[in-house]
């Protein structure tokens, strides 16, 4: 049965990056079907709303989706619901893409771009595993109100159930065991959470803990629980001492932005969303639509490049280019090539070719 990969450009640097790795796609996989759809504000303007109904039922039908960026300050007046923000979190909850795959792995060529010591990040390679349809991006009650006072009060609900739990735990454990890096300080799974003060955190730590008993311990990955602000604290000082960080939608979040430093660019991040077996998952640059340099060919295509990898290996079972993909962009960064936000003066488009040479 042909596959189909659904491109969604999207906002601001989303267009440009996606060029690149579609270019990619047709090398090393001439035989998947592409097809194109809108989300985000690109089509608030055409649709009025940041995802229609066409693009989530296209997504369904799809292998895999591969998402470039949303937002960007054009759509900063545009209510909530519409912004292209929302188009996000809608297709994530519309594909039910719980668990969010956000690998940090520094190239060696790269171990000087990044803001720590050469000897910290060099042969980093960690990976979070990020809920991503639940907790404080969807708890309702949400909202603004103004009080009698004339104040306002903002409100969001951090909320977690058993089930929600119970399933990124066993995905976290699952990747964990296919790594098997357990020699490390915190090797295996490390869970983070705020229990000290929420008590949805106060849950999570407990439910976690409760699933590894029941059901996860034989497998032999070793568990570690960690205060969220302890974590952030330790990603830099020690970050190779992890090896999974299991954590919540909003703290995988924040933690994932801030491995993305230890790889030397946000640029160089790339990400999966999965849902179970057999559902198309959701593939995207961790980076956003990054409007400062919009338009102007400075954007560094890897992280979309290696979301193109991530689906190939994920979603479409094609090992093999996948691999190749990895090999082409660590060997084209071994070459020198370099957007500014690497310290080099490479276009989009001259990365792109970088590593259409190598494959
Ligand atoms: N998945 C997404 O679509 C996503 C993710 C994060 C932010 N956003 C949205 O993007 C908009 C801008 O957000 P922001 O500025 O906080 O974050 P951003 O990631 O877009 O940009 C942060 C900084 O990193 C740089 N940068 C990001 N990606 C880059 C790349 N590929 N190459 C070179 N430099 C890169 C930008 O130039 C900027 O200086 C907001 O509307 C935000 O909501 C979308
Ligand atoms: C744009 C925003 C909704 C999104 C998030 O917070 O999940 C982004 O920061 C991300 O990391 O994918
Ligand atoms: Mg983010």
């Amino acid at each position: 049965m042909t596959q189909t990969l659904l491109l969604l450009p999207g906002d601001g640097i989303g267009p440009e990056v996606i060029e690149q790795a579609v270019r990619v796609a047709e090398k090393v996989a001439p035989d998947l079907a592409l097809e194109e759809g809108l989300i985000g504000g690109i089509s608030y303007d055409q649709l009025g709303t940041p995802l229609s109904d066409e693009t989530l039922e296209k997504a369904k039908a799809s292998s895999a989706v591969l998402l470039g960026a949303v937002g960007g300050p054009k759509w900063s007046d545009v209510a909530r619901d519409k912004r292209p923000e929302a188009g996000l979190l809608n297709i994530r909850k519309g594909l039910d893409t719980y668990a969010n795959l956000r690998p940090a792995l520094c190239f060696s060529a790269l171990a000087d771009a990044s803001a720590l010591k050469r000897e910290l990040v060099e042969g980093l390679d960690i990976m979070i595993v990020r809920e991503l349809v639940g907790g404080v991006y969807f708890g309702q009650p949400k909202g603004i109100e103004t009080l009698p006072d004339g104040t306002r009060r903002g409100f969001d609900n951090a909320e977690y159930t058993t089930p929600e739990i119970h399933r990124i735990t066993r995905v976290a454990f699952d990747i964990a065991k296919g790594r098997g890096n357990y020699d490390r300080k915190w090797g295996g799974v490390c869970s983070v959470e705020k229990s000290n003060v929420m008590d949805s955190g106060l849950l999570w730590k407990e439910e976690v803990q409760a699933i590894y008993d029941a059901e996860l311990k034989d497998m032999g990955v070793p568990l570690h629980h960690m205060l969220a602000d302890a974590c952030a604290m330790q990603l830099v000082r020690e970050p190779k001492g992890f090896d999974v960080i299991l954590a919540d939608n909003l703290f995988g979040d924040i933690l994932s932005d801030e491995a993305s430093m230890l790889t030397g660019s946000i640029g160089m991040l790339p990400s999966a969303s999965l849902s179970d077996a057999g559902k198309p998952g959701l593939y995207e640059p961790v980076h956003g639509s990054a409007p400062d340099i919009a338009g102007q060919g400075k954007a560094n295509p890897f992280a979309a490049i290696l979301s193109l990898e991530m689906a190939l290996r994920w979603s479409l079972g094609r090992i093999e280019a996948a691999d190749e993909v990895t090999r082409a962009v660590s060997t084209a960064l071994e070459k020198g090539a370099r957007t500014g936000d690497l310290g080099g003066d490479f276009t989009t488009a001259q990365m792109g070719d970088a590593v259409l040479a190598e494959l």
